[in-house]
């Protein structure tokens, strides 16, 4: 620990020694070869949209219902969050809840820190949120979050006027005054983020005038969508430049009822589960496809998947479908480097199915991945090293030699590095390795797919805690 900066910031009355948010003891968890897995793989809501529903909920004049939230640590942090800051956040049955929105401009200054525990969308949209309005916040988060980089928010909330002062390198924990006169910005996000995206989008919602942001890779847009939904004018272009997104500040948005689909982020465990566990027929219904989430689909189609997209259909402004998915052979791929974007939360499970399909399979333009609740390049290739897969890696490339027929030796203990991506994973590397594989922590599970242990067993993965 850094005596002297510690020091200082308690000088300067910001960062008194706050207790960082953690996920308790760590649950060591094993998964064990298991028989084909059959049923029906009931996913939960989409993180992304449900962080989205509770901040724009709470800067809506009036009651949003919200259903199909998704209950994990990530959103309640924002639910918690969106009550400092002024609004009323009820939950009203599972998965069911209520936001009291305070207005575009109306939040009120915290009483006490925001801790974000471990979510990097939950901080960075929040700032955006708030920075174009009177008040100062100070936020924090776990060991994880606190490594990460904030600059890429707080430097274009800087341009609308904000202030933010956090560790160096723009670390949390960080105070964001926000702006008392701001004006809106245009802004090129120089890295591809829906996260720097909405938040410069949601701080242009306080600002007069147009706010404009321009992508070169379209990353998810839910921000967009909600924000229509919402009743703000927005239009999106496509141009040579990138994605062309105009936002007129200062609307009023009008309180909504949110349906939050099914996630495709978290949809991908059991489905690539199904995938490498001989005999294995899921379904995996209503599950987002949305195009700026769809990139694993493509790609494990590409490499031989044998997925059925039923039922295609909208559900809450979202094309959702049903998807069966059989036990496939697959082969390895090049994953273009331009699907990045759209599947940026899914490389660490697609090398775990890269590893028991024939042949190699290139995953380029993937370094955004060090940025992560971990170093996801270095955490996968680590762990798959250890269950005697083949990998190569660049900064920002990450090559894995599938076993094929060979299978996947396994007999190994993966470090989760506060990273639920990470923990599931491995745990379903362990469902189709020769010998049982482990993660030292599956606590962080919690932040993105509270279920994901129970619904995996009961489709009849054999996962347990603790070694047994
Ligand atoms: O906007 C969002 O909801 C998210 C954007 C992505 O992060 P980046 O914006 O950092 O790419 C993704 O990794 C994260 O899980 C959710
Ligand atoms: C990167 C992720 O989330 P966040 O950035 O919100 O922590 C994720 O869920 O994989």
């Amino acid at each position: 620990m850094d005596r002297r900066r510690g020091l200082s910031y308690q000088r300067i009355g910001i960062f008194r020694e706050q207790p960082m948010s953690g996920h308790g003891e760590p649950i060591p968890m094993t998964a064990r070869k298991s028989g084909p897995l059959r049923g029906v793989a009931e996913v939960p809501g989409d993180k992304s949209i449900s962080h989205r529903a509770l901040i724009l909920g709470a800067l809506a004049v009036g009651e949003t219902t919200v259903t199909g939230l998704l209950e994990g640590q990530d959103v309640l942090d924002t639910a918690e969050a969106m009550r400092a800051f002024g609004a009323e956040v009820t939950r009203t049955g599972e998965g069911a809840w209520s936001v009291h929105g305070v207005g575009v401009g109306g939040f009120a200054e915290p009483k006490q820190v925001i801790d974000c525990g471990n979510s990097g969308t939950g901080v960075r949209l929040i700032m955006g949120a708030m920075a174009t309005s009177p008040v100062t916040a100070t936020f924090t988060g776990d060991a994880s979050l606190n490594k990460r980089p904030m600059g890429r928010v707080t430097d274009p909330l800087t341009l609308f006027g904000a202030h933010a002062y956090g560790r160096r390198g723009g670390r949390l924990p960080m105070t964001v005054v926000g702006a008392d006169d701001p004006v809106p910005v245009r802004y090129a996000v120089p890295v591809p983020s829906a996260q720097v995206k909405s938040a410069v989008l949601l701080a242009g919602l306080n600002a007069p005038g147009q706010t404009i942001v321009i992508e070169k890779d379209a990353t998810r847009d839910h921000t967009e969508r909600m924000l229509r939904g919402f009743g703000a004018e927005l239009t999106s272009e496509d141009r040579a430049e990138g994605r062309v997104i105009t936002l007129t500040g200062q609307p009023e948005l009008r309180p909504q009822t949110v349906a939050v689909p099914r996630d495709p982020s978290s949809a991908a465990f059991p489905v690539c589960a199904a995938l490498i566990v001989e005999g294995s027929d899921i379904l995996v219904p209503g599950v987002s496809q949305n195009p700026t989430r769809n990139g694993l689909y493509t790609t494990l189609v590409e490499m031989g998947a044998d997925i059925a997209f039923e039922n295609p259909r909208e559900e809450g402004g979202e094309p959702v479908a049903d998807l069966r998915v059989r036990a496939s052979t697959l082969k390895g791929i090049e994953v273009p480097e331009e699907r990045a974007a759209s599947m940026i939360d899914e490389y660490p499970i697609l090398s775990v199915v890269a590893a028991f399909a024939d042949g190699t399979t290139v995953m380029r333009g993937v370094k955004e991945l060090r940025v992560k609740e971990s170093d996801r390049i270095d955490a996968m290739a680590r762990g798959l090293e250890a269950c005697g897969v083949g990998i190569e890696e660049e900064e920002d490339v990450l090559i894995v030699h599938g076993m094929g027929p060979k299978g996947v030796p396994g007999g190994a203990t993966a470090k989760t590095r506060i990273d639920h991506r990470i923990a599931m994973s491995f745990l379903i590397l362990g469902l189709a390795a020769r010998k049982p594989v482990g993660i030292d922590d599956g606590a962080p599970i919690a932040t993105s797919f509270p279920v994901f242990e129970n619904l995996m067993k009961g489709l009849g993965a054999d996962i347990g805690r603790a070694e047994r």
